[in-house]
């Protein structure tokens, strides 16, 4: 185990990310966690994470709340040193038993859930903030120049409290590119927003985030956000990392049923595997690569179909909700204790109590063995 960074501890400058001049592209920078371990009180809070985020990339951590995705974060900007494991921008050690790298140093930029915008200072000021290093006319056509980037160059001098929500994100981000970081860090940073405008903030400041070419690094516990933003997903579970890939793969083949989870809200059926295939109420399915014994057989929603009664597995439904661009339908089935939930688009006019033929898409079938449940 290594101990945390002590004052006068091995450290050193490093004007390679530090001083990257006013606003413009980053150069964006490699970051990579090897093997981190942080221990609270005698309980890992990470447990041992790697992790490669490779130049400009946009990564989202994934996770429920508690699962180490803000610790994680803390290790990459410096304010935490890691219990032991090593941080590496471009293969060089930040943190680590050899080196510590203060946060100030490592040209990383960090915006918060709350954007942690100074009260009392102006816009211009609180973009400004963090380009010390500048000369204050260089700070001034950098900090404009991210503001109107953000589409705020008119809201210089007004106050954060006089903004709205979405106004001040944008000023956040403002402060946190300003500096061109080779390296972002995000921690839910759209959870302020109301959800009429997250969708436009969030595809907005996607598209500033790949303009200044930044690798970033997005903390969320919203599986549709991270679908919506990342070129990867991380998906952590208590102090771990369970899967990483794009949001298809993730999506289409995970690896786990807590994986599975995170992303749809399924039919789950007990089931049995025998010889590769799953047998349970609804059907027989392929399960490859499982041993006999019990299974979890998933189904998403959207593969039940509804057909006329008589033609093929017989449901009754027990009730109906117009969602919009697809009704749910919940349908019981002999056999199964929960009713099945259906979304489809062409209910055949299903009504309660009436009874009806149930079709399943093998695609949108997933098997686990029901030791992973
Ligand atoms: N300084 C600390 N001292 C003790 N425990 C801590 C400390 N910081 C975090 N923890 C604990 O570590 C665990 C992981 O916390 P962390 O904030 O990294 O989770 P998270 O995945 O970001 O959750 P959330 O989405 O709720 O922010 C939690 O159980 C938290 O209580």
């Amino acid at each position: 185990m290594t101990a945390k960074p002590a004052p006068g501890r091995d450290r050193f400058r490093l004007p390679l990310w530090g001083q990257r001049g006013t606003a413009g592209a980053s150069i964006p920078a490699q970051l990579t966690f090897e093997n981190i371990v942080q221990t609270y009180g005698g309980l890992n809070v990470l447990d041992g994470v790697s992790l490669t985020v490779r130049p400009g990339e946009l990564v989202c951590l994934l996770g429920h709340s508690g699962c180490g995705k803000t610790t994680l974060l803390r290790i990459a900007a410096g304010v935490e040193a890691p219990t032991s494991g090593r941080v590496l921008m471009d293969g060089l050690e930040v943190s680590g038993p050899s080196a510590f790298v203060e946060p100030e140093r490592r040209g990383i930029g960090l915006m918060f859930q709350d954007y942690a915008l100074f009260p009392h200072m102006t816009v211009l000021q609180n973009v400004k903030f963090g380009l010390k290093d500048l000369s204050a006319k260089e700070a001034d056509i950098a900090a404009r120049r991210a503001l109107s980037r953000v589409g705020l160059e008119h809201y210089a001098e007004e106050f954060p409290h006089t903004l709205s929500g979405g106004e001040q994100q944008r000023v956040a981000l403002a402060r946190s590119i300003a500096p061109r970081p080779g390296v972002l860090l995000m921690d839910e940073p759209f959870s302020n927003l109301d959800r009429r405008m997250r969708d436009a903030i969030r595809d907005e400041t996607v598209a500033i985030l790949r303009e200044t070419k930044a690798t970033t690094i997005v903390v969320t516990h919203d599986p549709e956000e991270a679908m919506r933003i990342a070129d990867r997903i991380v998906l952590m579970r208590s102090g771990t990392i369970i899967q990483e890939g794009s949001s298809e793969e993730i999506y289409r083949r995970p690896v786990n049923l807590f994986a599975a989870r995170f992303f749809c809200d399924f039919n789950e059926i007990p089931g049995e595997v025998r010889n590769g295939l799953a047998h349970c109420p609804v059907g027989v399915f392929p399960a490859p690569g499982l041993s006999d014994g019990p299974a979890v057989v998933c189904v998403r929603p959207q593969g039940v179909r509804l057909k006329p009664a008589g033609l093929c597995l017989p449901g009754r439904v027990v009730s109906r909700r117009f969602l919009g661009e697809v009704d749910l339908v919940h349908i019981d089935v002999a056999g199964v204790e929960r009713p099945l939930q259906a979304r489809v688009h062409d209910p055949v006019g299903a009504k309660p109590g009436q009874d009806v033929g149930i079709e399943i898409d093998p695609k949108d079938v997933l098997v686990f063995a029901a030791a992973d449940a």
